[in-house]
């Protein structure tokens, strides 16, 4: 109210008949908004500011104050914590907690001295590291190679808008510092790879897979099976989340439940298939509790189960998992797998969601944005499909297009339409079109086998409309 009132407020004052009264009132008014303009400016140059200074410690530079927020070197080994009386300070933080019968003083000094290394500090990190620091745990490694971006903002919720562009690392060390400074905090700006991971992993006591990509997963779980670390699995899209706790308690690795990995291209991340917020952030809280459980030997952690939510219909449900598997190529009586493998080689795909792009089609089944805009400006009769689902059309989609999502451009009402359209025309050009030009090469290939190529041309627009936004028409929205 306060910020939006500010510019609101001058334009209705400067509205109103000037008597002796109102003057004094809007030169009082005038004085108001040039504090609140100042209050603005001075709002500003403080983000500035703490962007400079994540800035400089990304370039490995020690601040004074919070030393501990250097970007660790993976060389550095950490000194073992110990547990010991809590302090009064630490008493009166944790009282609320420490009041817990099952938990007590003694769950509280458990966690002091343990260590959570969260492996991502995305959707599911931000809000187990948050939490696991306000609770007072000991040490909590933070590893994540990218970078704040906009579009991070409404569920990974330590980020803020002036460290857009800074390490998430940095970024969620800060927040953490903020809310509980007494937390040794050790960021690692690095990608996990087979490399890194165990040097990593066996600093700590207990790891929470917080990543988006499989290659991670199996990467971290034959890490954690061979440094004999609990691993606090999570994972959210949509509006769904799971949970669960794997070797730990003689309860079944990952590789256990599932010993091959899923052919890439069945596999859907957040930023194709969208998430809400609180999804991740009620898995993420999940993921700290059972840290906290582990750690402080409290309850019954979710080994060997498996809690599904739907946030649409607000229930919970856990399933029981088969047990661990005597033939695991891991964790079984005989296993195969004794140090860390190519993970990427072994999934088919990278250890990342970032869309990198493919290229399926020959180039003279493709047209550059450049290419597709001069043949609209020159009014050459074609058909545009347009392959994306109907909501992403609502946010931006290119005139005269037609939309036939990808999974149904092979029906047969899909392809009686397209050509009643290209005879209604008098044309045989026929143009594909998503969001990055992924989706589309693939609608090509299915139209192929569907068109013969005297009724139709079909060609793809390469980088779809991200391109479009990018170098035709910068009125587009990017997503
Ligand atoms: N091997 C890895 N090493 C380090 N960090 C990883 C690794 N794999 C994934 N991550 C990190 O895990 C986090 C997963 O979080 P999340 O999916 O919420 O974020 P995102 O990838 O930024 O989001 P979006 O998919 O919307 O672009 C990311 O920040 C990603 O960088
Ligand atoms: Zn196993």
């Amino acid at each position: 109210m306060k910020g939006a009132g500010g510019k609101g407020a001058v334009s209705h004052t400067q509205s109103l008949p000037q008597t002796r009264k109102d003057s004094v009132s809007s030169e009082a008014d005038r004085s108001q908004w040039s504090r609140e303009r100042l209050l603005e400016e001075l709002k500003k140059k403080e983000e500035e500011n703490e962007k400079l200074k994540l800035q400089l410690q990304h370039q490995h530079d020690v601040t004074p104050s919070c030393p501990s927020l250097t970007i660790n070197t993976l060389t550095h080994r950490l000194p073992p914590l110990t547990e010991t009386p809590l302090t009064h300070a630490q008493v009166a933080r944790y009282s609320r907690q420490l009041i817990l019968p099952e938990f007590g003083p003694k769950g509280q000094r458990k966690l002091v001295a343990a260590s959570v290394l969260i492996v991502g500090c995305g959707g599911l990190g931000c809000p187990a590291a948050i939490y696991l620091a306000a609770a007072g745990v000991g040490r909590l490694g933070l590893v994540d190679y990218d970078t704040v971006e906009l579009n991070n903002l409404h569920r990974q919720v330590l980020h803020t808008e002036g460290r857009v562009g800074i390490a998430k690392v940095l970024s969620v060390a800060q927040s953490v510092k903020a809310v509980n400074s007494t937390v040794q905090v050790v960021p690692y700006d690095v990608s996990l790879t087979s490399s890194v991971a165990l040097e990593v992993i066996r600093e700590y006591d207990v790891v929470l897979d917080c990543t988006d990509n499989v290659a991670t997963r199996y990467l971290l779980n034959d890490a954690c099976v061979l440094a004999d670390k609990p691993l606090v699995s999570g994972s959210a899209l949509r509006y769904e989340g799971q949970l669960t706790v794997y070797h730990y308690q003689g309860g079944p690795c990952f590789r256990c439940i599932h010993p091959k990995p899923p052919p890439p291209e069945t596999v859907t991340n957040c930023s194709d298939g969208g998430v809400l917020g609180m999804v991740p952030g009620v898995i993420g809280c999940m993921q700290a509790l059972e840290a906290i459980k582990i750690v402080s030997h409290l309850g019954t952690p979710l080994t060997q189960k498996l809690v599904l939510y739907d946030g649409l219909q607000g229930t919970f449900h856990t399933v029981r998992l088969r047990g661990m598997k005597s033939g695991c190529e891991v964790c079984g009586e005989a296993p195969t797998i004794k140090e860390l493998i190519d993970y990427e080689q072994f999934c088919g795909a990278a250890a990342t969601d970032k869309d990198k792009g493919v290229t399926l089609l020959d180039r003279n089944k493709r047209v550059t944005v450049e290419e597709y805009s001069a043949l609209v400006e020159a009014k050459e009769p074609h058909v545009l499909i347009d392959v994306r689902l109907p909501v992403e059309l609502e946010i931006c989609s290119l005139p005269a297009c037609v939309n036939i999502p990808l999974k149904d451009i092979d029906k047969a009402e899909s392809i009686n339409l397209i050509q009643n359209k290209l005879a209604g025309l008098g044309t045989s050009k026929v143009f594909c079109v998503c969001r990055r030009g992924n989706d589309s090469q693939l609608a090509v290939r299915k139209l192929e086998s569907c068109l013969s190529p005297v009724q139709c041309q079909v060609k793809d627009i390469v980088g779809g409309l991200m391109a479009w936004a990018h170098k035709i028409d910068s009125s587009v929205p990017v997503y």
